[in-house]
């Protein structure tokens, strides 16, 4: 770490790590001291909004952002930034349609929903495909700040990957689910306290706002709303706006990590409020690191520095300007360093805790329903331990990945998250679907959607690779399925969802559509009944045939 780092950077990074290990203790020393599975994996169903809301920001917000944003910004202009319209349904359908729903429930994992809508079968795919996508993602959240770091600095590239991962672990182990909230709280104002840093001595540096403004103009980097209809177009307002909403209910409408803390609320209306906290609390982090992006824009005009690192990577590059920006002035590259590891961090701690949930729920106690309360609990910090250990391995498999950080995870969230959400959707909105509907739905959307995310990555490989914005135009249609393989990225997720549904409902509708009285209450909600409010009642209740979701639903619960 050498020249960038001064006695005051050390000591702030180890602050990070310290507090960090300090909540894990108080959390592992007081309230019921984490001897529950309620305690450990919910929270005691205990929680208020503010930390919730926080805490789902922390969750999808990695250094993979932090770094990945201002990358592309520098590089492609601000387009990236419209994915904050898709905030807005983002947030407001899982706050209406999927909390009222899970939350009614009472469940300990969303993908309990799952068997209770169609069957245990279902149920496992989905927690595998969760259990799948998380461990790819922790691998890219775990490795991203060690690697930008490690090109950039002489920060030890696996002693950071060691650091993180151990501390991660252990405090997640110690604390539960309380303890992770609770650090994504401190870790989210540390994130956001170490952009706001960089912003403010790279205004500085550049000779203020409007300087800044006349340089990101002149170099075009100031993008106006792109209405494209291309789908193989990769940031367009279509591609971001409306693709990135089916991207956000993915993560904040079915997601475990999510779905977890929704359900460690005190009350349904706190599960909601804390999802529209999380509103603005997203859009300032978007803004903060578009804003980093054009700064550096500004104080660096464009220029490519990739040859003075070891690598040709643009999220390195952003790292090399952090450094060069805050050299001199001690005690922030050590608060910037420490703004990355909160953000990852704080995301591989929320995989760990939904990891042993969704392990210890979905696929143990099934099988052992008469293991003690301590004997499940020990288990379940087992289980985070493990997971923690195979999450320092997976980094290793990801620096074997050659593409832009924030593409990596968003395609990965898109090709696996995509389904599932389909499968939420297929169940929730559509009483005549089936099990086998869902398997054989799940089955295509998963296998589709690999078929187009591996084909973009093996395409782009033989030389059909969508050449740099600026040149588009000039640029040969990519035909046949050269034309499917360079969808864009941010599509994945819809892609995948539509995939779901559609197959879902034919082969219901083969083997026998769902009847009403075989469909447990309150799975369902009733879309069509809300879209036809205006209709009378006899007419509704044959379009919605399905018992709504005021019922509480305490009596079936007891049956599983
Ligand atoms: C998931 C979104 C789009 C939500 O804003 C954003 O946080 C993001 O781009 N995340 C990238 C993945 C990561 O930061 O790990
Ligand atoms: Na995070």
């Amino acid at each position: 770490m050498g020249k960038h780092f001064t006695a005051a950077d050390y000591v702030i990074f180890a602050l990070l790590l310290a507090a960090s290990i300090g909540i894990g203790l108080y959390h592992a020393l007081s309230g019921g001291r984490q001897r529950t599975t309620q305690e450990f994996l919910l929270a005691d169903r205990s929680m208020s909004c503010l930390p919730i809301s926080l805490s789902l920001l922390a969750s999808f917000q990695s250094a993979v952002a932090i770094i990945g944003v201002p990358a592309e910004v520098y590089a492609h202009g601000t387009q990236y930034w419209f994915i904050g319209c898709a905030y807005f349904l983002g947030l407001l359908i899982p706050a209406h349609v999927f909390i009222p729903v899970l939350y009614k429930l009472q469940l300990s994992s969303a993908y309990q929903y799952l068997e209770l809508r169609f069957s245990k079968a279902v149920r496992i795919c989905g927690t595998l495909a969760f259990i799948f996508q998380t461990v790819v993602y922790m691998g890219v959240c775990v490795y991203t700040p060690a690697f930008a770091l490690n090109a950039a600095t002489e920060f030890e590239l696996w002693g950071s990957v060691l650091a993180t991962g151990l501390v991660c672990t252990l405090y997640t182990t110690i604390g539960g689910l309380k303890a992770v909230i609770w650090t994504d709280v401190f870790q989210t104002v540390v994130m956001f306290a170490g952009q706001l840093a960089v912003i403010v001595v790279g205004v500085h540096q550049t000779g203020g706002v409007s300087e800044v403004w006349r340089k990101v103009r002149e170099g075009n980097r100031i993008a106006a709303l792109d209405l494209n209809p291309d789908p193989t177009e990769r940031h367009t307002f279509w591609t971001l706006g409306v693709g990135g909403v089916f991207l956000m209910l993915s993560l904040y409408g079915v997601n475990q990590a999510q779905v977890q803390r929704y359900l460690s609320a005190r009350t349904e209306k706190e599960a909601v409020r804390s999802c529209y906290m999380a509103f603005p609390s997203l859009q300032l982090s978007l803004a903060l690191s578009c804003v980093m992006g054009l700064v550096m824009f500004a104080l660096y005009c464009g220029e490519d520095h990739s040859d003075k690192l070891a690598t040709s990577s643009k999220d390195a590059m952003v790292i090399y300007f952090v450094m060069d920006m805050l050299q001199g002035l001690p005690g922030l590259p050590g608060l910037f360093v420490a703004c990355l590891f909160s953000a990852a961090l704080s995301t591989i701690s929320s995989a760990f805790n939904s990891l042993a949930t969704v392990t210890m729920e979905d696929l143990v106690k099934p099988h052992f329903p008469a293991m003690t309360e301590a004997r499940a609990t020990l288990l379940s910090k087992a289980l985070a331990l493990s997971y923690g250990l195979l999450c320092m391995a997976m980094a290793y498999f990801t620096h074997l990945m050659d593409d832009s950080v924030l593409q990596v995870a968003l395609k990965i969230f898109g090709m696996v998250g995509g389904p599932v959400l389909g499968l939420f959707c297929l169940g929730m909105f559509f009483p005549w679907a089936n099990a086998t509907g869902a398997l054989a739905g799940l089955g295509t959307g998963l296998a589709l959607a690999f078929w187009v995310g591996i084909g973009s990555i093996v395409a782009r490989g033989s030389g059909a690779r969508p050449l740099p914005a600026g040149c588009t135009r000039t640029a040969p249609r990519p035909s046949g399925l050269h034309r499917l393989y360079s969808l864009s990225y941010m599509w994945y997720s819809a892609f995948g969802c539509f995939t779901v549904i559609l197959t879902g409902l034919v082969v219901s509708f083969l083997t026998g559509p769902m009847k009403e009285e075989d469909v447990t209450p309150g799975t369902i909600y009733p879309l069509m009944g809300k879209l036809v409010c205006f209709l009378p009642e006899h007419l509704k209740k044959k379009l919605c045939c399905v018992t709504p979701l005021g019922q509480t639903v305490s009596g079936i619960m007891n049956k599983y």
